[in-house]
């Protein structure tokens, strides 16, 4: 109940004054106007069907209204796990954006409803499953088609900037085809309005601070990874990855892990496949910012402390950036044909049928949500995921450290860090001790070191010795707070106030195995 009561108070959804079911009148609240009403629904009144997609924080699938036999793609998130993750803000700014926002490339909101357990949010739905399944089931798009798509993207991601919008999450997996084949933009939570927005938010639900990592690591511009604020040149950038994994299968800067795409993003280290058309590579360049060949200038490397060799990027560079917005990427050669005008109803490429599900029984319990597990690691947000699990997998370690990196972009630290090393994992934690315990922030870099500094005088203070032995050098955890480092020397016990215990001993395990 109190979970229930916390919800609405910061969903801010009452009752509908106006509308009725399922239709898009408006709905007037204390604080916004909604046009998706927030109807007194339950699960029970549809047959849920396949399951259309996991999410990070939702499961969608695909639901028919029994009473008026309408189809939804239901986009179901379980309250307690939204609360965990800390995940409500874009949980908001999800059903707040998508609400106001009109357009045949974007999935709309049909209406919201609620129950003890979980949100719902019922989607228009497209039954041509995600463009990803498209590229990867047939290995690569041909120019022509991905020429298609492409536009029809720009053409929705022009009108989502005009908003005021930056979408933070552009990929092949949230560009989901209709049964008919055209282009609908999903997953509006990681949206950035800016500054100059028209878009009505709920106070406190811009969701963080501007330069907050989120999105997709394959697509994650390099700016971003430099903490950066957020711009439209964020968008352009991922939909210049897009554009390339349309043409290639793989996203262009693909790799092992995060962390090494990470480091081929900022060594902008891109290789095209020779069967890329020059129209194909001028476009992708012009997305990936090489602005560089543009001005005259080769590219410009600089050598930063700790940030290595990387290319400078100016994401207002980069084609649809600029002055003449949009107009000059609809210029460009690669779209020579299209009909910009009337994209919408030019006939879309031949696809493949989307594959089927085995369908799953939903009603064997009275919560839907016990049914399903949420998580996967597809997308992330800055947070870390579950602080008290302990991260087995060593995918797990690795994203565990490539987060911890982009946690610790801060260049207070840069100063107790030699040339070209960089933080994997840092933390403000208590040292306890015998007599008094002592804050310490507590660094992990990728050397690999164990480095202490006073927080308030800033000073570094003493090291642990490194070693890859866990004889020599091993973590025990307490609980999801409290760990001990032991070394052959001596055994010293920490808390970490943040209860990222587990975190600690898989960053360093992670660094001792590399
Ligand atoms: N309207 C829809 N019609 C059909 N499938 C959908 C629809 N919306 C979402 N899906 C499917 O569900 C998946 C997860 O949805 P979505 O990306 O909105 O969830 P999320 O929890 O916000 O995910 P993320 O981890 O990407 O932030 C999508 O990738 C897609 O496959």
């Amino acid at each position: 109940m109190e979970m229930e009561r916390d919800f609405e108070t910061k969903l801010q959804l009452q009752q509908p004054e106006l509308g009725g079911v399922g239709s898009k009148a408006v709905q007037r609240t204390n604080s916004i106007t909604f046009r998706a009403p927030q109807e007194q629904f339950t699960v029970n009144d549809f047959e849920l069907g396949k399951l259309l997609g996991t999410g990070s924080y939702s499961k969608v699938i695909r639901a028919k209204k029994k009473d008026t036999g309408n189809i939804y793609a239901l986009k179901i998130m379980d309250k307690k796990f939204i609360a965990k993750e800390n995940k409500v803000s874009y949980v908001k700014m999800e059903r707040i954006v998508l609400d106001q926002l009109d357009h045949p490339g974007i999935i709309s909101l049909c209406f919201t409803f609620q129950d003890a357990y979980s949100l719902y949010m019922a989607l228009e739905c497209c039954e041509g499953g995600e463009l990803f399944d498209q590229i990867t089931r047939r290995g690569r798009l041909t120019e022509k088609e991905a020429c298609f798509y492409a536009a029809e993207v720009i053409d929705a991601l022009e009108y989502i900037h005009s908003m005021g919008l930056i979408h933070r999450d552009i990929k092949p997996e949230n560009l989901l085809l209709t049964s008919d084949g055209h282009i609908k933009i999903a997953d509006f939570g990681s949206v950035k309005p800016t500054r100059e927005s028209q878009i009505t938010v709920l106070p406190n639900s811009a969701n963080e601070k501007a330069c907050t990592f989120v999105g997709t690591a394959a697509y994650i511009p390099p700016e971003v990874l430099n903490s950066s604020p957020a711009t439209f040149g964020n968008d352009l950038w991922a939909l210049g990855c897009t554009i390339y994994q349309m043409l290639s299968g793989s996203s262009p800067f693909k790799d092992a892990s995060e962390w090494l795409i990470f480091q081929r993003i900022i060594a902008r280290n891109l290789k095209f496949p020779e069967y890329f058309s020059h129209e194909a590579r001028d476009l992708i360049d012009k997305l990936l910012d090489e602005y560089g060949l543009e001005c005259g200038m080769a590219f410009v490397l600089r050598l930063e402390h700790g940030k290595g060799i990387g290319w400078d990027t100016d994401p207002s560079k980069r084609l649809g950036a600029g002055p003449d917005g949009y107009a000059s990427m609809k210029k460009h050669s690669f779209f020579k044909g299209i009909d910009w005008k009337n994209i919408w109803k030019t006939p879309p490429p031949p696809r493949l049928a989307p594959v089927q599900d085995v369908s799953v029984d939903y009603n064997t319990h009275d919560n839907p949500w016990s049914l399903m597990h949420v998580g996967g690691d597809a997308t992330y947000h800055h947070d870390i995921p579950d602080a008290n699990a302990c991260p087995a997998s060593s995918s797990e370690v690795l994203s565990i450290s490539s987060l911890a990196s982009i946690d610790s972009f801060d260049s207070r630290w840069q100063e107790f860090l030699e040339s070209g090393e960089a933080i994997v994992m840092i933390s403000k934690l208590k040292k306890i001790q015998k007599f008094s315990n002592k804050k310490v922030q507590f660094i992990l870099t990728d050397k690999p070191r164990l480095l202490f500094v006073d927080p308030s005088k800033m000073t570094a203070k003493t090291s642990i010795i490194w070693s890859d032995k866990p004889s020599e050098l091993n973590v025990q955890v307490a609980n999801s707070s409290h760990f001990k480092i032991c070394t052959p020397r001596k055994v010293i016990s920490f808390e970490d106030p943040k209860d990222r215990a587990w975190q600690w001993k898989t960053a360093i395990e992670g660094l001792q195995h590399r």
